[in-house]
Parts: C-alpha cells; structure tokens; sequence
C-alpha cells in the first residue's frame, strides 16, 4: 500500500501534454507516487534542495497535521514555476446557496424528521440566461478590509457558480461534521481555479463527464465513477463534454473532519474484495508555464473568497507523495453478499469510509454503494427490510431502477432517511418481493445507486426543501395502507408473553 510508484512512461526529458493518453494514471490506493511531466525535476535526494532543478520551487502541501501517525499522515511535495503565495489578496464573494451553518435555529436550514425524496435538481441549459440561475452575486464586503465582486455573469453557471448545498451537519471551522450538495452547470470555469479549505470533495457525476484540471495533473471522472479532491487541492473544469448541451449534473459529499477516505477493513472477508486498492487512478503531473489572469476561488469557513494572480496555477511540473487527487470506477467493485438465507446490512457495499477515530466503528461518513449483484438467498424478503436507521442516509439514484422502490427515484433524484427515520419497501415493492419466486436472479443490471450514510442528523436547507421545487410531496405515501395480515389468522385484539418460555 505505501510502495513508491514511478510514472513508467519517461522515456524523454518532456512530453507533449497533447500527446498524453487521457487514461495515463498511477495506480494504487494510498500509494507514494512519484511524477515528472520533465525528467529529472524531481530531486534525487530530500525534498527540498538548496536549488531545485530547472530553477522550480519546492512546495509542501499537507493533507494531515506534521505529527499524524505515519499510516495515516499524507503530503505531497510540488515542484512547480512558481510558488503558490504569488497571488493578490482574497476579496469575499458571497454564494447564495452555499450553505455551512447547520444549526437548527439557522435560517437557512430546515429540520423535519420526516422521509424525503427529490426529483433531479435543474441544470440549466447551454441557453438559459435567467439571473436566478446564477449562484454568486455581490456582497456588501467583508470586514471592510477586503473589497467584494462577482464572479460570474448572471445566467449561465460554472461549476462554483452551480454549487446549491442540499444537507448537512457540524460546521467547517470545527472541523466536525459533512455537508452534501448537488451542481448543475453549463458553462466551463475559464481561467477560474477553485481550492476547498474546509474538507475533502468527493463528487458523484451524475449526467456528464467531469474533465478536472488539478495541480496534480487531468482526472477524466464519468458518471459511474468518483473522485475525491483534498482539502486544499486547486482544480478546475475548464471544458464540457462533447454534447453538454444538458449541462452537468452531480453530487458532491464534502466532509470537514480532519481525517481522510480510508477503504474499509474487510474482517472475516479476507485480504480481497470490494474496492481493490489498484482500482484508485491518480493523474500524472502536467504544467502549464502561462503569464496570464487567474482567479483563485477558495472556500473558507464556508464562504467564498477570491483573488487574483499573473500566472496559471496549475504549473506543477513534478510531484511526489501521496496527498493527492484521485478517481475511482464504482463498476470495478466486487461485491460480496448472502449466499444462504437473508438480507444483509448494506454494509456490505461500503467502498470508502470516513473513519470517527473517536467512536470506533462508528463512521463519520460511509460511501456505499448499490452494485449489479446476484441475489440467490432462500426463504428471504430478498430487497431491504423496513428498518430504523441509526445513522442517517442520503442516497443518490446515478441511474437505471432501484430495487427497494417501484418508481419515483428517478436518476438524478435523491432521498434522505434521517436518523431513526422509519423506511423500506415502499407497499408495491413488499408484495411483490415477499410473493416472488425465489429463483436466483440478478438485480442491478444497468443501474446505479449509492448512499452517503453519517452517523451526524443531517439538517437539510431551505433550497432543498422549498425553493428547488424539487421534494416530491407524496413521498411518505408510498408506506400507507399496508395490509395488516395478522387479523386475517383470527387472534385475539390483544396479548401478552407469559414468561421467559420463547427466551434463547
Ligand atoms: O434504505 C435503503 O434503501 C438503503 C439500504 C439498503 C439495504 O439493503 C439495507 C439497508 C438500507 O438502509
Ligand atoms: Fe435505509
């Protein structure tokens, strides 16, 4: 896992970036990498030497505290044109729909325990030109120090512009808790780079393929897989795919804790299975050496702050270390599950986790996902069971059906069961599946469902739930009218255990 890997492909002292294959990645979860988009750029000895080669500066950026045990301290060393203070001050820009500020007292937030369910959040098309569509506007200023601008055009939306925060809990500051929020945009960030201070980015493409410049180099992320960009780490889409005229549509789970993805312990399951370590992409090193007008947009205790500076930030030449960007196939995961008798705890389907060291076994935030799999076990309701969840579940439909649901999340769509939350098969699903012929068969084929799961109550925002138009209103109908079977064996209308006879 922490093996030292070489891009295999210098064989000359430059390439040419336009000749580089799109699906050129180091490999390996957790791995040390080693890059050189110029031969010899990185230092032979140390890190940081007194002189690098080919005049570039030597820059250190941490993902974990100095001190952080060594299987879990990352970093990466750039070696880049020019270092990455050369840049104006940062002005505040307000975002409307950014939200950080969880408490349920916050005007922004709206709590309800109650089930919900969205219809896919818009993306405006290559056309719309609406003021509403767009995201950022003008602030009245930040502590009077710091002037404030736009940065966009009202209508259409870059990615940042795009981003609308759905739910959440804890806040930035602290470095405790996750928010959840969707993007739609239509428009590519045109020399506008973004970097995030308060968390790590995991981003669920849904319609539309991402194409991330990152300091690191190009990650290329299709819906049907994911990427995870560090806190801190600079990137930017500055392109749409070929036939973007429906724009880009996705979800995006932030977490603020200080830790980072780890794959799950496997247990009982051995050394193999689920997601394998060489199933992680990390780009190669790639530099851009142009004098030109950048806007660096960070996020920063949950606001947007911007600045200025003379040349591309993504002029990183070398790397080497294992703070890095990276993507990952969810169609590469090799699900295991229950070859005898029933349903078991989705668990199961946990490619990365969030780890709350101080709650053992408790996670802040688990990725888990709903793969193509065979189902053969005997004498079950084979979909989910009614259940109440402690930990909290927001779940994405990327594509295709989901099968605890017989219509209505619809891909693009997502739904939220809280903590404790009752849910299930809605009445239609639980007919079926508990008179179904229990044949093995295969569920899943061509869909594509995930769950971001928290053991956090997640408070949802007053976009979500009122001004995206999105919130199916008859959700909880679809859990009413169940038949209570049990009348029909003619018991009586009540009845007590008389001791501890049925005890094991
Ligand atoms: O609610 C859901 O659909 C997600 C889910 C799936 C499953 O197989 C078991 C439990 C669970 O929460
Ligand atoms: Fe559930």
């Amino acid at each position: 896992m922490y093996s030292i890997i070489h891009c295999s492909q210098l064989k000359m002292v430059w390439r040419d970036p336009s000749k580089q294959d799109p699906n050129l990645y180091h490999e390996g979860f957790g791995n040390h990498v080693c890059s050189e988009a110029v031969a010899g750029a990185l230092p032979q000895l140390g890190n940081n030497p007194q002189k690098c080669a080919y005049g570039l500066y030597a820059e250190q950026l941490s993902g974990t505290a100095f001190t952080v045990d060594r299987a879990h301290n990352q970093r990466t060393w750039l070696y880049r044109i020019r270092p990455s203070v050369e840049h104006d001050r940062f002005t505040r820009v307000n975002h409307a729909y950014l939200i950080s500020d969880f408490s349920p007292s916050c005007p922004d937030v709206h709590v309800t325990p109650t089930q919900l369910r969205w219809d896919p959040f818009d993306v405006p098309s290559s056309h719309s030109v609406t003021d509403a569509a767009s995201g950022t506007k003008n602030s009245d200023g930040n502590n009077g120090a710091d002037g404030a601008h736009a940065v966009t055009d009202a209508g259409s939306q870059d990615f940042v512009d795009s981003l609308r925060t759905v739910a959440g809990s804890g806040a930035p500051q602290t470095k405790t808790g996750l928010a959840i929020h969707v993007y739609g945009f239509n428009k590519p960030m045109t020399r506008k780079s973004f970097y995030n201070s308060d968390g790590d980015l995991l981003l669920l493409p849904q319609q539309g393929r991402l194409s991330i410049t990152t300091e690191f180099g190009t990650l290329l992320v299709s819906p049907g897989e994911i990427c995870v960009i560090g806190r801190g780490m600079k990137f930017s889409i500055p392109e749409l795919p070929d036939g973007a005229e429906k724009g880009c549509r996705g979800y995006i789970l932030e977490t603020f804790c200080a830790g980072h993805w780890e794959l799950p312990d496997l247990g009982p399951i051995g050394a193999n299975g689920l997601a394998n370590h060489r199933d992680f992409k990390y780009p190669v090193a790639r530099y851009e050496d142009a004098d030109e007008e950048w806007e660096v947009v960070n996020k920063f205790m949950g606001g947007l702050f911007s600045a200025r500076q003379g040349h591309c930030p993504y002029d990183v030449v070398a790397y080497h270390g294992n703070y890095l960007p990276y993507k990952y196939s969810l169609h590469t995961f090799s699900p295991v599950g229950s070859i005898g008798f029933d349903h078991p705890d989705p668990s199961i389907f946990t490619v990365l986790t969030m780890k709350n060291h101080a709650t053992p076994g408790t996670a802040l935030a688990d990725f888990v996902l709903f793969p193509p799999r065979w189902l053969v076990a005997e004498n079950t309701f084979r979909p989910p069971w009614f259940h109440r969840n402690v930990m909290s579940e927001f779940m994405v439909n990327v594509a295709g059906e989901y099968d605890a649901k017989a219509g209505g999340f619809v891909p693009g769509g997502a739904s939220l069961h809280n903590c404790n939350t009752a849910h299930g098969p809605d009445k239609e699903s639980f007919e079926k599946a508990s008179n179904a012929d229990l044949k093995p068969m295969k569920v899943g084929e061509g869909s594509l469902a995930i769950m971001f799961e928290s053991s956090l109550q997640l408070a949802t925002t007053g976009w979500a739930v009122k001004e995206s138009g999105k919130v199916q209103e008859g959700y909880n109908s679809v859990w009413q009218d169940f038949v209570p079977y049990f009348r029909k064996h003619g018991l009586p209308k009540s009845g007590v255990a008389t001791g501890g006879e049925g005890a094991s």
